[in-house]
């Protein structure tokens, strides 16, 4: 029998978010995914996702959604993946409890009237390169056009946010995708400039610390457009290499991370 902790920590969401400056477009604004969602809780169970953006149970009532066909009308998007059991987990005997039920809805293993809907949901096998092409590209796509964007990722300890934004060698993560795209897209258009700015911290029990400079610890927050942290280190971005030279150098220790941020600003010149 599982655990409800066992079957919760193996899922993480993203949350994407792209639009464009007020500037290129006053009709713009931001709206979230919601829609497919009831207010209305029958037991009061948590979404196995739940999140700020998911604050109350919510129950699907809707049809599935095509994200994107929704992605033209929406500015954020929500999306849920699963990991797979770990072999100490097969081993203690966790079993599954929620699962993906086609590309957008979470069913509960044990109580098949509970069920939630996300823009899309991503089972165990699927890879972090099928979830960014997804859940991901359009926002760099959009960013590298002048929309500024944001992909976030929660869930709880150990429910393989790490794994989604970070990844490795063999499977890298959204970050390093992003910022190969990135790149790909500045060689393909030399008509262009565009500067590549980064900087990478970490927000461990309310504490902002800078993941790109060890004495970069207990940053104040700066409420401004352009700066997240008081004295934040910022590299430029010359190519792709620095970009993972900088991260995996970095003084990191993901196991205990709440929470990451990694910023890149582009800023396109015109020719
Ligand atoms: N999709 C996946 N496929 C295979 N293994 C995964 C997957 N997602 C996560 N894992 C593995 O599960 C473990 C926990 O994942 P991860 O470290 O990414 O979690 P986390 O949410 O970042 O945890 P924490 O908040 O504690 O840092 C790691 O060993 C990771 O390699």
């Amino acid at each position: 029998m599982a655990t409800k902790q066992g079957s919760k920590s193996r899922i993480s969401g993203l949350i994407s978010y792209s639009r464009k400056p007020a500037a290129k477009s006053p009709s713009s604004s931001t709206t979230s995914s919601t829609k497919h969602f009831l207010e209305n809780s029958m037991d009061g169970q948590s979404s196995p996702a739940s999140s700020s953006a998911r604050s109350k149970p919510q129950y699907f009532y809707s049809e599935s959604v095509n994200l994107d066909t929704e992605r033209s009308k929406e500015n954020v998007t929500v999306t849920v993946r699963f990991r797979p059991l770990s072999p100490r987990e097969i081993r203690q005997g966790e079993e599954i409890a929620w699962y993906a039920d086609g590309e957008t809805i979470v069913r509960n293993e044990h109580n098949p009237s509970i069920a939630y809907a996300y823009d899309r949901v991503f089972g165990p096998t699927t890879t972090t390169r099928h979830v960014y092409d997804v859940a991901a590209q359009h926002v760099v796509n959009g960013a590298m056009e002048g929309i500024n964007g944001t992909i976030f990722a929660y869930g709880v300890t150990s429910s393989g946010k790490t794994h989604t934004m970070h990844g490795d060698q063999r499977s890298p993560g959204i970050i390093p995708l992003a910022v190969k795209d990135a790149f790909s897209i500045i060689q393909e258009t030399p008509n262009r400039e565009f500067l590549l700015r980064v900087s990478y911290l970490e927000i461990y029990n309310e504490i902002v610390n800078d993941l790109l400079n060890p004495a970069g610890q207990n940053l104040r927050i700066r409420e401004d457009a352009q700066v997240l942290a008081y004295q934040l280190f910022t590299v430029f971005l010359y190519d792709y290499t620095l970009l993972f030279f900088s991260v995996l150098t970095s003084n990191t220790d993901t196991t205990i991370l709440m929470a990451i941020t990694f910023t890149f600003v582009l800023i396109p010149g015109y020719n």
